[in-house]
């Protein structure tokens, strides 16, 4: 899908200069690695997140879903982001978030927000490494019911995450890649 190409360059000028770690350092997967997208310090900040929102929309224009959301925390700006691009633009998107175990008070949700039961939804991700954490967000909104359009990261690291949600029969797009970052 077209995205726009300026808005892109400057998005991965900013996560080049807030997020990009580079040094020893033990992912989620309990691999190590040379580099790390510490993506929080860009899906929160005031500049890089209204481009992250604005970009993804763009990413997904073709896919139909009716709320975004991924497993906590890492997706939950990004999916908050897409909500506010969307309604910018007049469009309603909702947002939801998975936790990583079902809260034990309360309404005790493993999803909250927006009922995704029979809707179609969106998948997010901040970065890709295995694919493991989306896979988990994608799991449990097939348990609750609903249909999964897609699954889209913001940064890709090209360490098989693409490979390991289109084994699952989920479509899979990214916004930067290791040459954008210039990792
Ligand atoms: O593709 P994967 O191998 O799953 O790795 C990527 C995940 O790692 C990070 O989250 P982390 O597990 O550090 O947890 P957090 O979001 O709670 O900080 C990141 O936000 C992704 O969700
Ligand atoms: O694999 C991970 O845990 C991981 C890699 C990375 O670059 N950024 C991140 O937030 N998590």
């Amino acid at each position: 899908m077209l995205v726009d190409q300026n808005a892109k360059s400057e998005l991965a000028r900013l996560v080049s200069e807030l997020a990009v770690v580079r040094g020893r350092v033990v992912l989620s997967s309990g691999k190590e690695a040379d580099y790390y997208v510490d993506l929080r310090r860009a899906t929160l900040q005031h500049a890089a997140a209204p481009l992250i929102g604005k970009l993804l929309r763009q990413l997904t224009a073709d896919w139909d879903y009716v709320a975004a959301g991924g497993l906590t925390l890492g997706a939950d700006p990004v999916a908050c982001a897409m909500m506010h691009a969307a309604a910018a633009q007049g469009d309603v998107l909702d947002a939801f978030v998975v936790r990583k175990a079902t809260k034990e008070h309360g309404m005790q949700r493993r999803i909250e927000g927006i009922e995704v039961a029979g809707q179609r939804v969106l998948a997010v991700e901040d970065t890709s490494t295995t694919g493991s954490s989306v896979l988990t967000a994608v799991q449990a909104l097939r348990e609750a019911g609903a249909e999964v359009v897609g699954v889209v990261t913001v940064v890709d690291r090209a360490t098989g995450a693409k490979e390991a949600i289109e084994a699952q029969g989920v479509p899979y797009r990214h916004l930067l890649g290791l040459d954008d970052l210039s990792l």
